[in-house]
């Protein structure tokens, strides 16, 4: 049962104004923002604390089915929320990988089961099921992506053919989420750098083998094919500083046929940081230079990048801790996100409405989603308490995770998550579960 309930003067974070108020919502949806004094209420004590939608994550890799032993949509939902992340599209890189629409809703069926937030997936697309992808009613789907399907295809990706991207391209309704890479010249770096290190090459190198060369014309070809097209593009996890001033800001985001995104790591890390994390910190793309993050941050700031996003891509520390070529690529961080943000806005780069615009409103607005990203009277009351002074440190023991690590081991960050609403229900509570309710299918305009 989702309870009525009534969060009394709080700084609500939305539409880029903060606003000292109340919001009482009940059966789910928001009722009334403004003054109340609803005795039939449960009341929550906002004093001094802010409320963000929540949180809305465009790029995740929950793990299920297929590889649970790094994390499956129960535990990794459940670090999502402790977060503040009420909702999240996952990716098609689980096992089997989800190149069908029966594999597809399998996996609806074992989200509305395992998890604590609401949900959508992509539909993969690679060169081996277009043809099966474009008979399809494109249009009512949340989204097709590449991203991911290396692991297991490679040959067949779509950063390596340009024919099946033009047909992709030319055809396809929905959102098209690519990985953008061009794993030729990954290749030839790899080559290289092995013919002088061997298999153990220094992971400081990782940046120049996914180098921004490949990123670059990846990220161009795909939006000169894009534009030829009219496609509806998406450029996922962008990491270099170049690749941004290939996207416009002098158009609304509603308008735009070409979006991007950048993932929270590719904010906070550097390459400086590969002497200290190694491994830990090996994600595709690559963590980059000083300049690329700063670049990154400054085309967030003046939308040329659309949304925030995560790559949570859990792998446990056996797979991890491996030489180069074998170690995973990826890490857990959804639980992180909010955070990292927040202590952007500490240290004077980001204000709470810019954090609201890129992680709450832009991911609703860019995917279509239903009445969430918002905080208006009648959408879902999924809703993020945060607390802007309350130190704590990552640590082993706080980390939800199913994989049990984190490369922010050790980072003490300034503001703290209190309270998560999903559709209402109050999931957590400082420290405290209640998962007693799921989330719920993302609708969309297309699909709802
Ligand atoms: O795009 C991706 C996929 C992800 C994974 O592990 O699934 N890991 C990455 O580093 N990048």
């Amino acid at each position: 049962m989702t309870e009525k309930t009534l969060i009394k003067n709080i700084n609500i974070v939305n539409g880029g104004q903060i606003i000292l108020t109340d919001l009482l919502f009940d059966k789910g949806l928001i009722q009334k923002i403004g003054p109340n004094n609803d005795t039939n209420a449960r009341v929550i004590d906002g004093t001094g604390k802010y409320l963000f939608p929540g949180i809305i994550d465009g790029q995740v890799h929950f793990r299920d089915p297929g590889l649970t032993h790094k994390g499956d949509l129960y535990t990794e939902s459940k670090a999502a929320v402790a977060g503040g992340v009420t909702s999240f599209i996952d990716m098609p890189n689980t096992f089997p990988n989800v190149l069908t629409i029966n594999i597809l809703n399998e996996k609806y069926k074992i989200a509305a089961e395992k998890s604590l937030a609401n949900f959508g997936f992509f539909l993969g697309v690679n060169g081996d099921n277009l043809d099966e992808v474009l008979k399809l009613d494109t249009s009512k789907l949340l989204g097709v992506s590449d991203d991911g399907l290396y692991f297991t295809k490679k040959g067949n990706l779509l950063a390596d053919n340009p024919e099946t991207m033009e047909k992709l391209f030319a055809h396809c309704k929905s959102i098209i989420a690519i990985h953008s890479e061009k794993e030729q010249i990954v290749e030839e770096n790899e080559q290289l750098y092995r013919e002088k290190y061997g298999e153990d090459v220094p992971v400081e190198f990782h940046p120049l083998i996914r180098s921004e060369k490949a990123c670059y014309e990846a990220t161009k070809r795909a939006i000169d094919i894009a534009n030829k097209h009219k496609a509806r593009l998406h450029i996922l996890h962008l990491t270099t500083e170049a690749e941004t001033h290939l996207f416009r800001n002098d158009i609304p985001l509603q308008q735009k046929n070409i979006t991007t995104e950048v993932s929270v790591h590719h904010l906070w890390f550097s390459d400086k940081d590969y002497q200290r994390l190694g491994t830990l910190i090996k994600w595709n793309p690559a963590i980059k230079t000083e300049k690329d993050k700063k670049g990154l941050l400054k085309a967030l700031l003046d939308d040329r990048i659309d949304i925030v996003t995560t790559d949570h891509a859990p792998h446990t520390l056996d797979e991890k801790q491996k030489p180069y070529f074998q170690a995973m690529s990826g890490a857990p961080i959804v639980q992180h996100s909010l955070n990292i943000m927040l202590e952007f806005y500490k240290q004077g780069l980001i204000s709470l409405e810019k954090i609201a615009e890129k992680m709450c409103h832009n991911p609703a607005i860019l995917y279509q989603i239903e009445k969430r990203g918002f905080i208006r009277e009648g959408y879902f009351a999924d809703l993020t308490i945060v607390d802007l002074n309350a130190p704590w440190t990552v640590a082993k023991n706080n980390i939800l995770s199913k994989c049990g690590w984190s490369p922010l081991e050790g980072t003490t960050f300034q503001t703290k998550v209190t309270h998560t609403f999903v559709n209402g229900h109050l999931v957590y509570d400082n420290g405290q579960f209640d998962e007693t309710i799921k989330g719920q299918e993302l609708t969309t305009q297309n699909n709802g």
